[in-house]
């Protein structure tokens, strides 16, 4: 396919028996449109990210985009920083998502230095970086494999580096939880889902997408190292933290 993007109707008729959810050509073809209806406040957490980027980010330096689908972080970048101010690496496991990616960066910011990899963030060799993005990415993961990741994360980072963490959350009070479960739906059910979708697409992701707490998140972080983690964005079940690694001193707040 070339620069078409469909709009999400995978979960629309009725399925014998629901595959697990897959990154695959199907999801690639309807991403943009998948992920804008069904992730409140992505757009709202991409425009913060070259915010972030202008206060923490030392000039030039390198950023990696992990599980970047079609390299939605490094576009987000390149809107708000000028093409000397960092070196970009998306990495994500899925081949489909990888090929869209390259033609999507290709076509849209060819004087930045942007590069896709295909690859398992679980076994990369990270370079030295100054940001991380991990964008609704360890949500899929194994959460006896999440702790391994993160460590390798905050050693790959430079001190004063910044990473930013978002996802799907659990809340630990069942009522609360519920409640916000229902307002997701409602949520879904506002940007033209139907209930049929919206259930297809639940059972798709049991064992799949497996949620942690927003508490389970910060002491992982803390296990891993890093010495400061605040939850900076919240949307009924989704949310967005940064941690720091020492010395992770805005250069606003130094001065
Ligand atoms: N082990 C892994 N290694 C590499 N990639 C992986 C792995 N497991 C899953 N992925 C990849 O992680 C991505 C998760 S989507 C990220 C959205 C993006 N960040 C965005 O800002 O648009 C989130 C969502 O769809 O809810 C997919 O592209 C997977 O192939
Ligand atoms: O749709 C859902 O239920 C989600 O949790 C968000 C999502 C968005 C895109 C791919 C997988 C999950």
């Amino acid at each position: 396919m070339s620069d078409a993007s469909y709009r999400d109707a995978i979960y629309s008729t009725p399925l014998d028996r629901t595959a697990r959810f897959s990154f695959d050509e199907r999801v690639v073809a309807c991403f943009p449109d998948m992920i804008r209806r069904s992730v409140p406040g992505y757009g709202q957490i991409l425009g913060m990210l070259g915010l972030i980027a202008r206060r923490h980010l030392r000039h030039g330096a390198h950023v990696y985009d992990l599980g970047c689908s079609l390299g939605a972080g490094g576009l987000a970048l390149a809107g708000s920083l000028a093409p000397d101010a960092f070196r970009y690496t998306g990495v994500d496991l899925s081949p489909a998502m990888v090929a869209r990616a390259r033609e999507i960066l290709a076509t849209e910011c060819p004087e930045y230095a942007m590069e896709i990899v295909e690859g398992d963030i679980r076994r990369l060799d990270y370079r030295p970086a100054g940001m991380i993005l991990l964008n609704f990415t360890l949500q899929f993961l194994e959460p006896s494999e999440r702790d391994a990741v993160l460590v390798a994360l905050y050693e790959a980072l430079e001190p004063g580096g910044v990473l930013v963490l978002s996802e799907k959350i659990v809340d630990p009070d069942e009522a609360d939880n519920a409640w916000r479960v229902e307002r997701y739906h409602d949520f879904k059910r506002a940007n033209g889902y139907s209930e049929l979708e919206i259930s297809q697409k639940r059972t798709a992701l049991e064992n799949v997408l497996v949620p942690d707490t927003l508490d389970t998140h910060h002491a992982r972080l803390a296990r891993s190292g890093f010495t400061r983690s605040l939850t900076w964005f919240q949307y009924l079940n989704f949310a967005s933290l940064v941690a720091f690694k020492e010395p992770g001193i805005a250069r606003a707040e130094a001065e």
